[in-house]
């Protein structure tokens, strides 16, 4: 099964950095995702319940990194493939969270991390 959802390009203001001045202010992060799912099943009902809804998993990737105020982005995108997996029932995922202002000289960071089988 190769079917996926997609979100790309989520930006979300949070705490996120392991330096003092980071833990003060918040910083924009942009999430991509890619996530197994079987898309004839929505697509024969045409039900949104069906789906892995892209609204929802983005209002919870969102609240989650700003509630979660992690240090290091790995620690954040593991938190995020926990709870795709946990509560969405994603099988597999592929995720990058970038942080672009992190370092002036590049145009971004981030790290990227791929979960589970499909
Ligand atoms: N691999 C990582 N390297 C660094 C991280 C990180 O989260 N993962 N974080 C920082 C600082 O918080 C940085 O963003 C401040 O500019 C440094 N390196």
């Amino acid at each position: 099964m190769t079917d996926s959802v997609l979100i790309e390009g989520l930006a979300v203001e949070a705490i996120i950095g392991v330096y003092d001045w980071e833990r003060e202010v918040s910083q924009r992060l942009l999430v991509d995702l890619e996530m197994a799912w079987d898309n004839r099943v929505p697509a024969a009902s045409d039900n949104v319940s069906d789906a892995l809804d892209y609204a929802l998993v983005s209002e919870r990737v969102s609240d989650y990194l700003v509630q979660a105020r992690p240090r290091l982005l790995e620690t954040a995108a593991e938190g995020i493939a926990d709870l795709l997996q946990g509560e969405f029932g994603v099988r597999w995922l592929k995720l990058a969270l970038r942080k672009p202002g992190a370092v002036p000289a590049a145009a971004t960071v981030g790290v990227k991390i791929e979960r589970g089988s499909r």
